[in-house]
């Protein structure tokens, strides 16, 4: 028998008459522990029975005669019991009530046929233990009694034992007391329940209120910081800005004159070429005249030689005659004759002697003449050409020389080259050295010796001596100019040749003071200076830029925290079409948060949440967006969506490429919600199921149902055409109904179906993109949550759309159907741009009902969702416009605030709606259920 309320403990009393032997079970109401009586015989020799409980033995009731109805109780004395004592909240649960035997109406004395039960407690025991023995009204006349029956009792040691009778109403006494006390065991207990419900709501509100207050101390600060480190970055900012405009001003100084240093360096090359060219002419035109004399020098150098022939020939003539006249003067008789004739002869012979004599002096003359004549002319023309200007070693630039150096050091055979040019050229220098120094001896000599000689040959050797120098000027500058190579340093220039620079380039050009003396040295000077201004204004730039890349990210923080929309800028490398073309590169990241477009008006920034280049991975954006997946575990509703012109990189960057080497955003979120989910599985239950749509021309599609496989299932009779349709629940949430929603337990399990879902979307080559994407994608995967601990469910949802992109049909080359499905997409797209503008100019009414796009994505857009946009862009001139127009239309985006909310519910609320859905089914509620 069990026994579970107290008020049955009468009954059971009574039962226990006749069910004597039998456990009894009782439950304690407050603590809700079991006890167990046994109610059993002990004996049957004298045809007792003994009651006992907990254990003990409490009582005893004796069968006097089988016949008689008389049934007394006799209870365990305290003390018995106490040798096994019962601890106190085992003892509440069995209020025992015991009454003086002689009180009771019936009383038998000892030794009669009814033995009366010995009765030794008159106490009541609480709940825990305590004596509740109150005021009782039945017990309170006996209370002396009992105590002379104590004392008799002690006195004689004997037992009182009460019939049956008394027993039975000593019975019904204690189940109304014990009635009473029930009662106001009830009562303190819900005034202490109460009072517990009291003091910890009170307790709660007082924490609450300590937290907030605590919080919003700590938000007051962080604000305050906030404040602080705002001014102190503009002040930086307004610091770096005077000290960058100072800098800029004094490289602006520097760079214009370096340049104009650099155009009189370019002036003076040009006039010094000018000269030079000029100098050859004039030289060429005299050694043209040069020439022409010498041809007539050696025309009458020829003439003279066959002069000089014939009067050779003339004077062996006369000298043989002249030997034949000696042989006549030995022969005198007839040959007086002859002798006159020969002397005649030598007489007329000798007179053309003289002549050709006369002649041969002549032409001597007219031949040192000429020569001399000659020698003037070269002498002449010697001095009348001015010295070609050399160009002076310090117009050697340290640069040519820093090159040539660089070079010579890393070449061997440069170096090589160099050390024999510098042999040489030290050989050759020597020599001239010598010839000088010799010429210079000789002429001194010949001065000495030659004092007061004529000005001609002075003039003469003059020539010679600026010449041989000049040569030996020439040597050393050569020799400079190696010597400099091979050390790498500048040339310097003596003070007479700042005069000649100076004479050059300018008065006041060239500095004498200080030390610094060559142009070439003052060159380095200013490049030294423009490379620590350069370095210095790169230091400034760096720290400016992360001062305001920080200054950006905290803004960004505090945008995110106000539920504003995320936008991310991906700029796309230049595709084999666009190389082709050679479009320019016009997009570039100027640091994580900025990019610039050179627009036909200029240069034109625009700020995002963060901005990836050409080179960024698809890890690398994932990385950023990762911390949204946690947050659909968590149970918020979370979309991520790219957004750009076609062929921009939206599939790439949400699905990936073609061959799944580079994941995308919707593979990785797969993955990385099953890893949270997977490292969470010991506090929560997770389950995760998906929806698969397209937007093709304006209708919805279930991508989990192949278009074949919808044509095949409308060809049977009385079948209804699927149709899928956006609704919102109660808080606004998205859902499509209609469409087939699969459950999926593994991250590679929902792949599986998403690339199920991705063969039957529509997708076909235009000339922009051969994979060109002709419909919005999305997908939709819902997380239930279940805590383990308090049993509260949250629901967050994941919507993943890789929006179509806008296009021309001019430049995408679409034609019949494609050009309806770029109709469509354009049309899609212009409702999601004027709900963008709508939200961001917070204009009263949003117009999403304009497209089926614009509905998929409502709570996306300004309403309970956390909300991530990728914005895809082309980083050339050729997608200028349509880059503009993305980057403006994300701008605008990045204006929108949302309202995302935890979607979350108690375990009661989470298991009435799960009665209420089983309800609507049609199934039936178990008691259990509620
Ligand atoms: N960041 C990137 N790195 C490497 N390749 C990229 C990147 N972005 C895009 N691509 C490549 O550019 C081509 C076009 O990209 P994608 O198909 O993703 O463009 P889309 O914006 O989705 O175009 P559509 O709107 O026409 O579908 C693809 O071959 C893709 O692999």
């Amino acid at each position: 028998m069990t026994v579970t309320k107290t008020e049955d403990l009468p009954d059971l009393l009574e039962c226990t008459r006749h069910k004597l032997g039998q456990e009894i079970e009782t439950k304690h109401e407050i603590s809700g522990q079991t006890v167990k009586y046994n109610m059993y015989s002990s004996t049957t020799s004298n045809g007792s029975y003994s009651l006992t409980f907990l254990g003990k033995k409490v009582g005893r009731h004796h069968a006097v005669a089988p016949s008689s109805k008389q049934l007394a109780w006799e209870t365990t004395p305290r003390s018995a019991c106490s040798e096994n004592p019962v601890v106190p909240s085992q003892v509440s649960r069995i209020p025992v009530p015991v009454q003086r035997v002689e009180d009771l109406p019936g009383t038998v004395p000892e030794g009669n046929e009814d033995r009366p039960c010995p009765v030794t407690h008159n106490t009541h025991f609480g709940p825990y233990g305590e004596n509740l023995s109150g005021p009782s009204e039945s017990q309170l006349p006996v209370r002396r009694d009992v105590q002379q029956a104590e004392n008799s009792e002690k006195s004689q040691g004997a037992k009182i034992y009460i019939p049956y009778v008394s027993a039975e109403l000593c019975i019904a006494q204690i189940s109304k007391d014990m009635e009473a006390m029930k009662k106001r065991h009830l009562e303190t207990v819900q005034e202490l329940e109460e009072n517990f419900q009291i003091t910890a709501r009170e307790s709660q509100t007082w924490v609450v209120q300590r937290v907030r207050s605590h919080y919003q101390n700590k938000l007051n600060t962080l604000r305050k910081f906030l404040d602080i480190f705002r001014e102190k970055v503009e002040k930086n900012k307004a610091d770096w800005e005077r000290k960058e405009a100072c800098l800029t001003v004094q490289i602006e100084k520097l760079l214009e004159e370096q340049k104009a240093e650099k155009e009189r360096s370019k002036e003076e090359a040009m006039q010094w070429h000018r000269e030079k060219s000029k100098m050859l002419e004039l030289f060429s035109n005299k050694f043209d005249v040069m020439q022409c004399h010498q041809a007539s020098t050696l025309q009458e150098l020829q003439m003279a030689r066959q002069e000089i022939g014939k009067v050779q020939e003339m004077l062996m003539v006369s000298s043989s005659e002249q030997q034949e006249v000696a042989v006549d003067n030995e022969n005198p008789g007839n040959k007086r004759l002859t002798a006159q004739q020969k002397t005649a002869a030598y007489n007329d012979t000798d007179h053309p002697l003289e002549g050709a004599k006369a002649r041969l002096e002549e032409l001597k003359e007219s031949l040192y003449q000429r020569e001399r004549e000659l020698t003037d002319l070269m002498e002449a023309e010697r001095g009348a050409i001015p010295a070609v200007p050399q160009p002076p070693c310090s117009i050697l630039l340290p640069a040519v020389i820093h090159k040539s150096h660089a070079i010579c050091n890393s070449v061997a055979e440069t170096r090589a080259l160099l050390n024999q040019m510098t042999e040489d050229n030290r050989v050759a220098l020597n020599e001239a050295r010598d010839k000088l120094s010799r010429f210079l001896n000789g002429k001194g000599d010949s001065n000495d010796r030659e004092k007061g000689k004529d000005q001609e040959g002075s003039s003469g050797s003059d020539s010679v001596l600026s010449s041989l120098r000049e040569r030996v000027r020439e040597y050393e500058v050569s020799q400079i100019a190696l010597n400099c190579i091979k050390s790498g340093e500048s040339p310097s220039v003596n003070d007479c040749e700042i005069t000649e620079l100076e004479e050059i380039l300018g008065k006041g050009t060239v500095q004498s003071t200080g030390g610094i003396k060559s142009v070439g040295q003052q060159l380095l000077l200013l490049q030294d200076q423009l490379k620590q201004e350069k370095e210095e204004k790169k230091k400034i730039v760096e720290s400016y830029t992360s001062e305001r890349t920080m200054r950006k990210k905290y803004y960004n923080m505090v945008e995110d925290m106000k539920g504003k929309i995320r936008v991310f800028c991906r700029i796309r490398p230049v595709n084999r079409s666009e190389a082709v073309q050679g479009g320019a590169i016009v997009v570039n990241k100027l640091d994580d948060y900025s990019v610039t477009v050179e627009t036909h008006r200029g240069l034109r920034e625009f700020q995002f949440d963060k901005v990836f280049s050409a080179e960024a991975s698809q890890e690398d954006l994932f990385q950023d967006t990762n911390r949204l997946i946690q947050s659909v575990i968590d149970g918020f509703n979370v979309c991520i969506f790219a957004y750009g012109q076609t062929g921009s990189g939206k599939t790439f960057t949400m699905v990936g490429d073609k061959d799944q080497k580079k994941l995308g955003i919707m593979p990785r979120s797969f993955n990385a919600m099953f890893d949270i989910m997977q490292e969470n599985s010991s506090k929560f239950d997770f389950k995760v199921s998906a929806y698969m749509l397209e937007l093709y021309n304006d209708r919805l599609q279930d991508l989990f149902v192949s278009q074949a496989g919808e044509a095949h299932a409308q060809t049977r009779p009385n079948s209804q055409p699927r149709r899928v349709e956006i609704k919102r629940n109660r808080k606004g949430v998205v859902f499509a109904q209609g469409a087939e929603t699969k459950e999926a337990s593994s991250a590679q399990e929902l792949y599986a179906l998403f690339q199920q879902a991705c063969a039957n979307r529509h997708i076909s080559a235009t000339k922009m993109n051969v994979e060109s994407s002709r419909s919005h994608l999305i997908v939709g995967i819902m997380v239930e949550s279940r805590n383990l601990t308090n049993g509260s469910i949250s629901s967050g949802k994941l919507s993943l759309v890789d929006l179509a992109g806008s296009e021309r049909a001019a430049k995408t080359g679409a034609k019949d159907d494609q050009l309806k499905e770029a109709n469509s997409i354009n049309k899609s797209l212009s409702a999601l741009g004027d709900v963008i503008s709508a939200l961001s100019a917070e204009l009263p009414h949003v117009p999403y009902r304009n497209s089926k796009l614009t509905q998929v994505m409502q709570d996306s857009l300004g309403g309970n969702a956390k909300t991530l946009m990728i914005v895809n862009i082309s980083p050339t001139e050729y997608n200028l416009d349509e880059t503009l127009t993305s980057l403006i239309y994300a701008t605008r985006v990045k204006a929108i605030t949302n309202n995302a909310q935890r979607n979350v519910e108690s375990k009661e609320i989470a298991q009435l709606k799960e009665v209420i859905m089983k309800l609507k089914s049609g199934q039936t509620v178990e008691e259990g259920d509620i």
